[in-house]
Parts: structure tokens; sequence; C-alpha cells
């Protein structure tokens, strides 16, 4: 049977045909096992009872709602790393552009391009663009992630004082970051110390406004802010406040609003930080795979909702792939029930996340919906999913 796919973003080609002739793409989102997303809001959407995955083209998943899709056993996928290069090298551009007055300088030759002596009125005009260098400058990272990490060490490499701070850092973050890379316990120090300071955390319930009046007071006068992640990271009133006292030069962000467009010392690009060939093309293809995985095995990676949990093919008659809360005896209880069905459990696997376990359980029969029902009964389990073997 044919899988069908729903795309509420342009999604790279380049992932898009990876799909098998198992799939085909749909512009009917009621009909689709799965989704492919990038930046477009999934909250207010109703969703499709037979939606079995998303799969987010790119790093952050508040445009997805997260809790529900749990609570109906969607497993969401985001694309780790994929577009981490793309970010870096805006958030560099960024930096540049905050030192030196590089728009300010292209604008006056647009604004002068019908000037017969531009040749020797620029250099008259130019000394109003002139700036300053970032070598030996103080870069503070919040969140030291795929982006942080890449972007951390690219300074580092540029001659800047680079200081890190992630109370979560992954192990492999700390692997790949930089030895010239300090790193900073309390972010105060962070606040005080830097020249620069470019966030790169999700934009979360304890992220949310962190670069706020009392943040901002603690920086260094004329301190250079970039944000390259999420619009509500920074609270824009207490920005507009900073930019207009100078506490803050230059207010770099990839997430331009009202509000912001009519601050002075912005400089917004239109969230460009992942639109390159490269990026779309890694984010296409990881989450295309992904999705492929989940819906032809039932292995999970890189879910941001559900454990990672992998198995083997089948070996058994069909494959159930069950949903539920994290608490004591699921696993005792399902296997009860298939116990008293006469089902055997040929191969199983267990994984939990946070509040929520997955477990895949391989049957050496087939499962009438007698059985599916008994273990919906079971109370905490979401959705049980049954596949056949190949
Ligand atoms: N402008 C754009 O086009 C793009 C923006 N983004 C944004 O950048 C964010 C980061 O992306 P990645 O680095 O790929 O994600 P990631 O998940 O690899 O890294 C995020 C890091 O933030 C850390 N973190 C979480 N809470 C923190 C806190 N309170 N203080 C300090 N660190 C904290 C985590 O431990 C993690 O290491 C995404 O969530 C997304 O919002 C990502 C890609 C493209
Ligand atoms: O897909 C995009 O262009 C946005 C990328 C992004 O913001 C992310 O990956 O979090």
């Amino acid at each position: 049977m044919t899988t069908r796919i729903h795309c509420l973003n342009p999604i790279s080609e380049h992932g898009l045909k990876l799909l098998t002739e198992d799939y085909e793409l749909t512009d009917k989102i009621e009909d689709a096992s799965a989704v492919l997303v990038r930046s477009a809001s999934m909250h207010e959407m109703e969703l499709p009872e037979n939606l079995e995955a998303i799969a987010r083209a790119g790093a952050g998943v508040n445009n997805i709602p997260l809790d529900k899709c749990t609570e109906k056993g969607i497993v969401v996928f985001n694309t780790p790393g994929a577009n981490a290069n793309g970010v870096k090298e805006l958030v560099i551009a960024g930096m540049l552009m905050a030192a030196r007055d590089i728009c300010g300088g292209i604008d006056w030759v647009r604004e002068n391009k019908e000037d017969e002596n531009i040749c020797k009125d620029m250099e008259k005009s130019k000394k109003k663009f002139a700036g300053t260098e970032i070598q030996g400058k103080r870069l503070g990272v919040i969140g030291l992630g795929a982006i942080g990490v890449e972007v951390a060490n690219a300074a580092a490499g540029l001659g800047m004082k680079v200081y890190g701070y992630d109370p979560f850092i992954s192990v492999n973050g700390a692997w790949q970051l930089s030895c010239f890379v300090k790193h900073v316990t309390d972010l105060n120090k962070i606040f005080e110390k830097c020249d620069y300071i470019t966030l790169h955390v999700p934009l979360l319930d304890s992220t949310r406004a962190m670069i706020n009046k009392e943040a901002l007071a603690k920086m260094k006068d004329g301190v250079v802010i970039l944000n390259y992640a999420r619009d509500l990271l920074v609270d824009d009133d207490d920005m507009l406040e900073a930019l207009k006292s100078g506490k803050v030069h230059r207010y770099m962000t990839d997430f331009p609003n009202p509000k912001v467009t009519h601050m002075p010392g912005v400089i917004a690009t239109p969230h460009l930080g992942a639109s390159t060939v490269e990026s779309e093309e890694n984010c296409a293809e990881m989450a295309v795979k992904e999705l492929m995985t989940y819906l032809e095995t039932g292995s999970i990676r890189n879910s941001v909702n559900y454990p990672s949990c992998e198995m083997p093919p089948c070996r058994g008659i069909c494959r159930l792939c069950v949903f539920n809360i994290n608490k004591p005896n699921m696993i005792g209880q399902f296997a009860s029930v298939l116990a008293e069905e006469g089902i055997n459990i040929p191969d199983m696997q267990n994984k939990s996340k946070g509040e929520v376990a997955y477990t895949i359980m391989d049957a050496d029969q087939e499962v009438p919906q007698r059985v599916i029902d008994r273990l919906m009964e079971i109370d905490g389990v979401y959705k049980v999913r049954v596949m056949k073997a190949e």
C-alpha cells in the first residue's frame, strides 16, 4: 500500500527524491501518514487521525504541538546538526556586519550610484562607516549544541576570546568544542565580560525572554547581541530601551517583527539561517530517512518526543509498536495480554524518555483486533501500531 506524505513547507528535492515507490506526496494533510515541515506553525492545526509521524527538516520544534503529538502517539523527529554550518556562517557574517558598517557602506554606494565622482567622494565619506575588528574581542556563546559549538570554534579560529555556557552540554558537544573556548558555568560571567553575545538555545519556557532588562543591565555598554535562534528569547521592549540608551550597540537578528524592524541599531535578516542549498539538502535528506525508517520498521532515531529505539527486521509475522506513559508494569501487562492470547514474542525492545516509553514487540502470528483493543485498554497506553512483516 502506498504511504502518503504531506509537505507543509517546500522541502528540498534532494530529500524528496529518496522516497521510494512505496510513497507518494499528497496535497491533503488529512490523507497523510506523515508530515514534513520546516517553520510552519502546527499549533492550531487539527492533526489527522491516521498521522503517524512528523519530521521537522531543521532543529527548532517550537512550531509543533509536542504534548499533543505525544498523547496521540505521533513521533516527532528533527534533524540535529543538519543546518548547523549554514547558521554558523550567517552568525559570523552577523558579527562582521555589527563590527563594521558594511550595510551602511553598501547603502551609500547604492544612493550615490549616479555620482560621476564617486571614486573621490567615497574617500571623504567612508569615515562614517568605519568600524572595529572582531579579533581579540570577547564572544559569549549561550547554548553549546550543534550550532553553538560551530560558532564558538569558528570565532576562536578568527582570534576572538570565546566563552561558552551550556549547563546541559552533551558529551558529543563537549568533545567537539575547541580547547580555546573557555567553559563558563555562570551565565552572568558572559553578560558581564563579553563584547558580543550570541544565542544558540531552543525556545523553551526556561529560555523565553532570557535576554531581558535584568540581563541587559549586567552587560557592557555597547554590547552586540546576536539572535539567530528564536524571536522570543529576547524581550523586545527591553531590547528597544537598551538600543536607545546605547547599552546595546547592535541587535543582529534573524527574526524581524513589526517592533524589531523599527528599532534603531537593528540589522535583521528574514529567518535565513538555514536557507542554504547545503542545509536544506542535509535537513531534507535526514528528515526523509527518519520518516521512512520509522514508517517501515518502527525504529525511532532523532525523535524529540519519543526515545530512540532501534530493532532489526521483524522476526515474527507482525510487529506491534506501543506508545505509553513511562510507569511500572507496562511491559508486564503487554506480555500478559499476548501470553493469554497464545501469542509468542520472538523479539522485543523497550525504551523510555522522561515521562513516555516505547515498546516494539514482534509477534509470531497475526494479532487480531481484539488483542489490540485489550492493549489499548491498559491504563497509560496512548497508541498501538501494528505492522505486517515484509
Ligand atoms: N535561524 C535559523 O534558521 C535557525 C535557528 N535555529 C535555532 O537554534 C536553536 C539551536 O539549534 P542547535 O544548536 O541545532 O540545537 P541543539 O539542540 O544542538 O543545541 C541547543 C543547545 O542549547 C542548550 N541549552 C538548552 N537550554 C539552555 C540554557 N538555558 N542555557 C544554555 N544552554 C541551553 C542545550 O543543552 C543544547 O546543547 C534551535 O533550537 C533553533 O531555535 C536552528 C537552526 C536554524
Ligand atoms: O527551515 C528553516 O528555514 C528554519 C530553520 C530553523 O529555524 C531551525 O532549524 O530551527
